[in-house]
């Protein structure tokens, strides 16, 4: 079993990013700047914006977060998206999901500029990144990627079995893994919660994708011997012996699962830190003007 270590990897990353940007401002360009749009309380939200803060502090970016409570309006909540559409000085920005049920995430996804849309998730970049045209790639997906050409693991021919099918991870790492490039070329088979037969899909997979969020739901029996194991799941659980009173879970059984894997990600030190710099490559790609002009 070989650790697949995101914070090593990541660490690495964001060095890399570092100095792209000190050439680009020495060149004279401006500092790229990243907002983010939080509504209400959300663990998974909470962690991923405090993470992204840090980050962006550590290589040379601004960023902003705009926080609203959960009882916001969607009309408000649009007026907000079309100010950061209209703010010269913000590159790229995000809304933290999911939102509230009286808000519908198609509609505020369609809002945000699709040069501005560094989550990926507006219908233009989806539709490109299917074709693939030049685009934002979700942050997760890309991430992932990322991770997998970073550790050399060969995926051409392999079945990778994804099991979630949400627009901001399951449904785009299916068709990037499916791609006919590296890292691609997979048979490729996406799961939710109607598949039936879970547990023996799973025992096919060569490459296993997990993000359904159910912690720990991954157990050595889903496992063929020497998988491949990426695990996006982030929850927070209830834990006395830490102080902020949680700890975070992935979606696989750590424990059980990696004696019986090739390679797999922890959580947390795994998939979300790789999603942090998926993030800040679509912004620096933003402020360079890399995929829209
Ligand atoms: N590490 C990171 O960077 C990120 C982590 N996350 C985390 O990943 C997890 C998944 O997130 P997200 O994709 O947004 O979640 P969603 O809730 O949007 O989607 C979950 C998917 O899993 C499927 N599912 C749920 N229960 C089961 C089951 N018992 N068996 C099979 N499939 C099931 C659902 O099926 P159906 O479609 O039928 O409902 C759905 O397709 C969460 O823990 C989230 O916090 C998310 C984004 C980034
Ligand atoms: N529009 C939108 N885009 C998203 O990409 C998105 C979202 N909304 N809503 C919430 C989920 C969740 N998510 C995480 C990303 C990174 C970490 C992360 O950095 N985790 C670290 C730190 C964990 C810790 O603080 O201990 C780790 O796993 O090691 C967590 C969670 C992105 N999501």
């Amino acid at each position: 079993m070989q650790l697949l270590d995101g914070k090593a990897i990541s660490s690495q990353i964001k060095s890399e990013i570092k100095i792209e940007v000190e050439n680009w401002i020495a060149a004279g360009g401006k500092k790229p700047h990243l907002a983010a749009i939080l509504v209400g309380q959300d663990g998974a939200s909470e962690t991923y914006v405090a993470s992204k803060i840090r980050s962006c502090e550590e290589i040379g970016f601004t960023s902003t977060l705009v926080k609203f409570e959960a009882d916001i309006t969607e009309e408000k909540l649009l007026e907000a998206v079309a100010s950061l559409n209209n703010d010269a000085d913000v590159d790229g920005f995000i809304v933290q999901l999911p939102l509230p049920k009286h808000i519908s995430e198609n509609t505020v996804m369609e809002a945000v500029d699709p040069k501005k849309d560094v989550d990926g998730f507006h219908p233009i970049n989806v539709g490109r990144m299917c074709k693939g045209l030049p685009a934002y790639i979700s942050a997760t997906p890309f991430g992932i990627l990322e991770m997998l050409i970073r550790a050399g693991i060969e995926t051409s021919g392999k079945h990778c079995v994804v099991i979630g099918r949400s627009q901001i991870v399951g449904l785009p790492m299916s068709i990037l893994m499916q791609r006919n490039e590296y890292p691609g070329n997979c048979t490729v088979t996406i799961t939710h919660s109607k598949t039936k037969n879970l547990k023996e899909v799973c025992q096919t997979a060569d490459i296993l994708i997990v993000a359904l969020g159910r912690p720990e739901f991954v157990t050595a029996d889903y496992i063929k011997e020497g998988a491949v194991v990426i695990d996006v799941g982030i929850s927070r659980v209830a834990d006395a012996t830490k102080k902020s009173g949680f700890a975070i879970k992935g979606d696989v059984n750590f424990a059980d699962v990696a004696p019986k894997s090739s390679f797999i990600t922890p959580v947390p030190g795994g998939v979300g830190l790789m999603t942090i710099c998926g993030l800040l490559t679509n912004t620096l790609k933003a402020a360079r003007k890399e995929i829209y002009k």
